[in-house]
């Protein structure tokens, strides 16, 4: 979905591009450049389409990409000016639309619009080199609270402070330590994982911190700890509100003096790891309940970053299911491409308790079970299924009769064209004339609903 923008004083050219493109996204309207450039400030757009005379063409462009450098632009221009609108393309503009436009003619420049974007965006992120190209799909994002967190990472990574890591189960934190340690000076040490609530308080401190043999029954040999596996790295704390009071000592230890001894050992062990925690608890609240030690409490809150549940990060929710996706299609090999956009937007009245997590397995349990080309609501659990089907407008919602039943045509049209594309394998002749129409009426809906027959021919085997 995008959030989409049209700067013009023509009423009819705003009408026409908010019927068609409704099902795309968000559309707002201004009628001059300052407006729309406050508009954008507060929230900026992923497409701007502009009367090419309002927009002042290149300077009004810089202003726009100076807030977002991903904005793309389609300039609206009079057919007598078809140079200037060449200007507006060589000056990084996607496409234009010479007046009088059509819907047809909207549509034609749709897919070209997503194939910009992306090589756009992985220009502008190889030119900053900061970001390893392999995480370049996980900091992506259009939330301003994530995309400070990824500013803070990015200011934090390099050094060697204690990070801690707040937020829901499944929101992300051990993928952010991860993503700390790689962008790091000690990416090319190890990166140790400890999970502190799955292990029993008799053993967390040995685990953490090793033993010598005979340390304690059991102990028969010695045995090194977490601590002593990162040398040189990350160790990564998570859950660490889990842990007792005595490993709490051991702990600050550690945080304060940059030693340990292993348990029934008398000499200390130089620490030279970086510390990253995790936690869903609220820590200053153990701390005024005196269940949590203080000191240690200041000393792992160095640098805090506070990850927001997936209910309010819903903008991610196109990236995060085309990354699930892309993994999915490695694994199980089905090629599927897309969620059907009415369960993309039902998502967003679902509450995630699981957050990210739980939509990784929703998608992979649906995506097993799907036998189309696009994943849609019936192979979702039913309480998932009951937020999509709240997407769709019924009447009491703020859509007119006319919004609310071409809502529900592009939906029947998708579903319908997907589940006959994908008996036929993509033959448009085959397809058409089931669908009891032309093959250019077939053609000019695939290209409404962004459907290419190629995703449903069968794959070769390799
Ligand atoms: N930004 C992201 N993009 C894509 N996938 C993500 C992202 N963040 C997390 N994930 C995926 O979501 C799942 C849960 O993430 P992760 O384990 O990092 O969460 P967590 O907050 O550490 O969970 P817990 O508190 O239960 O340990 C993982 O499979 C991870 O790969």
């Amino acid at each position: 979905m995008k959030d989409m923008l049209v700067l013009t004083n023509s009423e009819d050219e705003y009408r026409l591009i908010s019927n068609t493109l409704s099902d795309a996204g968000s559309i707002r309207r201004a009628f001059d450049l300052n407006t729309a450039l406050t508009l954008h400030t507060q929230s900026p757009f992923d497409l701007i389409m502009a009367d090419i005379e309002l927009l002042a063409a290149h300077p009004g462009m810089q202003a726009f990409s100076s807030v977002n450098p991903f904005v793309q632009f389609i300039v609206l221009c009079i057919r007598s000016n078809t140079r200037k609108a060449l200007e507006a393309v060589k000056a990084g503009a996607v496409g234009y639309l010479l007046s009088p436009f059509c819907e047809r003619d909207i549509h034609l420049l749709i897919p070209s619009l997503n194939r910009t974007r992306s090589k756009d965006f992985e220009l502008e992120y190889l030119r900053d080199r900061f970001w390893k190209i392999e995480w370049m799909d996980i900091i992506r994002s259009k939330n301003t609270s994530m995309k400070k967190i990824f500013e803070n990472v990015r200011s934090v990574a390099p050094t060697i402070a204690t990070v801690l890591l707040l937020g829901e189960t499944g929101t992300g934190k051990g993928t952010l330590a991860r993503l700390i340690h790689w962008h790091s000076q000690r990416s090319e040490k190890p990166f140790i994982s400890i999970h502190c609530g799955a292990i029993p308080d008799t053993l967390i401190e040995s685990e953490l911190f090793g033993h010598e043999k005979g340390a304690f029954t059991g102990a028969e040999r010695k045995r090194p700890g977490r601590f002593e596996m990162a040398d040189g790295g990350t160790i990564f704390l998570d859950e660490v509100g889990t842990i007792s009071p005595s490993a709490q000592i051991k702990l600050l230890q550690v945080l304060q003096d940059g030693t340990f001894s292993r348990i029934g050992g008398d000499s200390l062990l130089k620490a030279n790891v970086r510390i990253i925690a995790a936690t869903n608890l609220d820590l200053e609240d153990a701390v005024r309940k005196g269940t949590y030690r203080k000191d240690l409490f200041y000393r792992l809150n160095v640098f805090p970053i506070e990850i927001p549940p997936l209910k309010e990060r819903l903008e991610d929710m196109e990236y995060l299911v085309d990354i699930f996706l892309k993994k999915l299609n490695v694994k199980y090999g089905k090629n599927i491409q897309t969620v059907h956009p009415s369960v993309i937007e039902g998502f967003g009245h679902y509450e995630w308790p699981g957050n990210i997590r739980e939509l990784e397995n929703i998608l992979e349990r649906a995506y097993i079970l799907e036998t189309s080309p696009v994943i849609a609501s019936g192979n979702l659990p039913i309480e998932t299924q009951m937020a999509v089907a709240q997407g769709i407008p019924a009447p009491g919602t703020d859509l007119t009769l006319a919004q609310a039943r071409q809502h529900a045509v592009n939906a029947c049209e998708f579903s319908y064209l997907t589940c006959l594309l994908a008996q036929t394998h993509g033959r448009i002749n085959d397809t058409a004339q089931k669908a009891g129409i032309t093959a250019r009426q077939l053609n000019r809906l695939l290209t409404r609903h962004g459907l290419d027959k190629k995703q449903f021919k069968p794959k070769k085997d390799a």
